[in-house]
């Protein structure tokens, strides 16, 4: 079976990073993740995260680079994280998240994130700290 992609975007704005809270389903409800969703077939990653941030955050927001790392959330389903800048609007949990939260390096510690995101938070402080 052909991996399907989906892309978490860590949103970096004047310091600070965009955890969204996941309000479904309940296996992951209640914890942390960069907002984000699967590419649709004939959808670049970039397209797709800025359609994601959209639909679920009500911004315009573009996808700048990947960040090392995939990883296997279930068969046939890779997770990919990149970094991303806002546009315009200020993002509300209008879809899939019932609380977002704007993290400067010293705070990514202090949500319950999904496991694989975890993996990336060392980058994304580096990356905070060096803006
Ligand atoms: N969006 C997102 N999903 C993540 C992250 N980390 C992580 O393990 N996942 C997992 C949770 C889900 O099993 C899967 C993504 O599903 P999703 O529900 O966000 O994707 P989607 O909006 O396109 O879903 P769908 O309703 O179209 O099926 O990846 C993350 O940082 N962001």
């Amino acid at each position: 079976m052909e991996n399907r992609v989906v892309i978490g975007a860590a949103l970096l704005h004047r310091g600070r990073v965009l955890a969204a809270r996941r309000s479904a389903p309940a296996e992951t409800a209640g914890r942390w993740e960069f907002p984000g969703g699967k590419v649709e077939p004939g959808e670049t990653p970039q397209q797709a995260l800025a359609r994601e941030l959209r639909e679920e955050l009500g911004v315009e927001a573009r996808a700048l680079a990947p960040l090392p790392g995939e990883w296997a959330v279930r068969p046939g389903l890779v997770l990919r994280i990149w970094t991303a800048e806002l546009l315009s609007g200020d993002p509300l949990p209008l879809q899939d998240h019932s609380e977002l939260r704007w993290l400067g390096p010293a705070e990514l510690d202090g949500v319950d994130w999904l496991d694989h995101d975890r993996a990336v938070l060392p980058e994304v402080a580096r990356l905070l700290n060096a803006s």
